[in-house]
């Protein structure tokens, strides 16, 4: 039975999968949601995918039950633990609450203010800020130093230590981290879903995504070793996020595929949708001096250059805290969200949606809406601030989801916001980031990345001065 929902007309057999490869994907659904509303279907293949693109209906879908299943993909299958055994993937279920209760208890253990997270990402960042150092008035692409930084953190969470660079678990990370891109809704590997047999005939995603098993399962199984001596060492409060884990699978609590599943979702979502905003946050820094200036002169007042930036010192920094706002809404991370699935008949914006339909959350759409965003596509730190200079909380931040909300909501999203904040004030503190030529910086538009469930900035330099030098 077709929806009763409007939608671009697609071509017999293949629907509109050749609009929506052809162009980038969130692009082309923001493209559409102009014509047939806020709330339309697309069709690929045999399937019809309710596509929500403004506040209100993606407001009223996260905030019902309803909504809260996943859609099945063969490569998600194929590619989570024990086939979904995971948190962000998985269907709706009991096994999925506990699990996410369980995940969430692992991060809690870091404090309710998270200080032991933000203890072990100041020295990260710092690290961090030593490696872009190290380069003098040399260009250099900071991406990977980056990427360092937030997987350190992250490994260090989860098992209670940072990673080596030249480690083959450092390797493996990155593996696993980079192959994230064949789980996209569209874009490379999606072909598997529709064709699983194309693995018998070379297909290099299904490649990619069999090596990544692989290298997972060594990876974790390391890990967990580590981790069994080390609880050995100490009988008191467990201290790493595979400790808590650990001690769940040993009550019988959950199975090894659901300890490696809840590892898996943490360390991916955990490195690529923060490195991958604070990425696209260095290319607006050498296109925007402006911004920068700015928050360095809030960092002068607040901090002063005598100590670290602590989490704290938020409250009293209103742009610096908008500035993180501005780039989770100018470049959108996680674009299209992650697929979520009706679990019973109901319905959204006033049309039905039977159960069993994949619906997707376009925040790209929502954060690039004109009715809440004057010049949406400019990057522009005051649209967080009311008239008296203060951040906006969140009831006043207005079409503004870059974690979701509700049953689904992003489990990481307070670390994630600690750790762009200490990153960046940690920077501005020490360093001015320039662009490598100051006539033609690179391009920050967002709808340039390579669209992947993350939205992943190119290769690009830059160039750091010590400030005090300037000082
Ligand atoms: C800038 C950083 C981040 C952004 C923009 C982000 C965004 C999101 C979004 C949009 C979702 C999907 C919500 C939905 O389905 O409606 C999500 C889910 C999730 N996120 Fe994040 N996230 C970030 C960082 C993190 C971090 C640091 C972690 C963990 C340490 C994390 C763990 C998860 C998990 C486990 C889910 C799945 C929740 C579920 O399906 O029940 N995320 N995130």
């Amino acid at each position: 039975k077709r929806l009763d929902i409007p939608g671009p007309k697609g071509v017999h057999i293949f629907g509109n999968a050749f609009e929506l490869s052809s162009q980038t994907p969130y692009v082309q659904l923001h493209k559409w949601s102009k014509k047939y509303g806020g709330v339309f279907k697309i069709q690929i293949f045999n399937e019809e995918i309710v596509v929500l693109n403004e506040n209100d209906a993606v407001r009223e879908a996260l905030l019902s039950e309803d909504f809260a299943g996943r859609p099945y993909s063969w490569r998600t299958n194929f590619s989570t633990p024990g086939g979904y055994k995971d948190i962000a993937f998985r269907d709706s279920s009991q096994g999925w609450k506990k699990l996410r209760k369980i995940a969430h208890r692992g991060l809690k253990q870091f404090g309710d203010g998270m200080d032991r997270i933000a203890l072990l990402a100041s020295d990260e960042i710092q690290d961090c800020i030593m490696r872009f150092k190290s380069n003098g008035e040399t260009p250099f692409d900071p991406r990977e130093a980056v990427e360092k930084c937030i997987a350190n953190i992250m490994s260090s969470l989860l098992v209670g230590e940072s990673i080596d660079d030249n480690s083959e678990d450092y390797h493996s990370v990155r593996f696993i981290v980079e192959s994230d891109k064949r789980i996209a809704p569209s874009g490379p590997g999606a072909e598997l879903d529709m064709f699983p047999w194309l693995r018998f005939f070379g297909n290099e995603s299904y490649k990619i995504l069999k090596e990544t098993v692989v290298k997972r399962n060594k990876l974790f199984s390391s890990w967990m070793e580590k981790t069994e001596y080390k609880m050995n060492l100490h009988s008191d409060d467990s201290r790493s996020v595979c400790e808590v884990l650990q001690q769940h699978h040993k009550q019988g609590d959950i199975t090894k595929d659901e300890v490696y599943g809840v590892l898996q979702d943490l360390l991916i979502a955990g490195i690529a949708t923060t490195s991958t905003t604070l990425k696209a946050f260095l290319l607006i820094l050498v296109n925007k001096p402006d911004v920068q200036k700015k928050i360095q002169a809030e960092i002068d007042n607040v901090i002063g250059d005598g100590r670290l930036p602590t989490f704290a010192d938020r409250h009293n920094m209103p742009y610096s805290q908008a500035a993180v706002f501005e780039i989770l809404r100018y470049s959108t991370t996680t674009t299209l969200s992650i697929p979520h699935k009706t679990l019973c008949d109901t319905s959204v914006g006033g049309y039905k949606v039977p159960r069993g339909t994949m619906v997707l959350m376009n925040l790209w759409a929502l954060h690039h809406d004109e009715k809440y965003f004057d010049e949406p596509y400019e990057f522009k730190v005051e649209r967080f601030l009311d008239d008296n200079g203060k951040c906006l909380s969140a009831h006043e931040r207005k079409s503004f989801l870059p974690f979701g909300i509700g049953k689904r909501e992003c489990l990481g999203e307070a670390m994630a916001k600690l750790r762009m904040f200490l990153f960046i004030t940690s920077l501005l503190q020490k360093l001015d980031i320039l662009p490598q030529d100051k006539n033609n910086p690179p391009d920050p538009d967002p709808t340039k990345f390579e669209y992947s469930i993350t939205n992943l900035p190119g290769p690009f330099n830059i160039v750091v001065k010590n400030r005090e030098n300037e000082k």
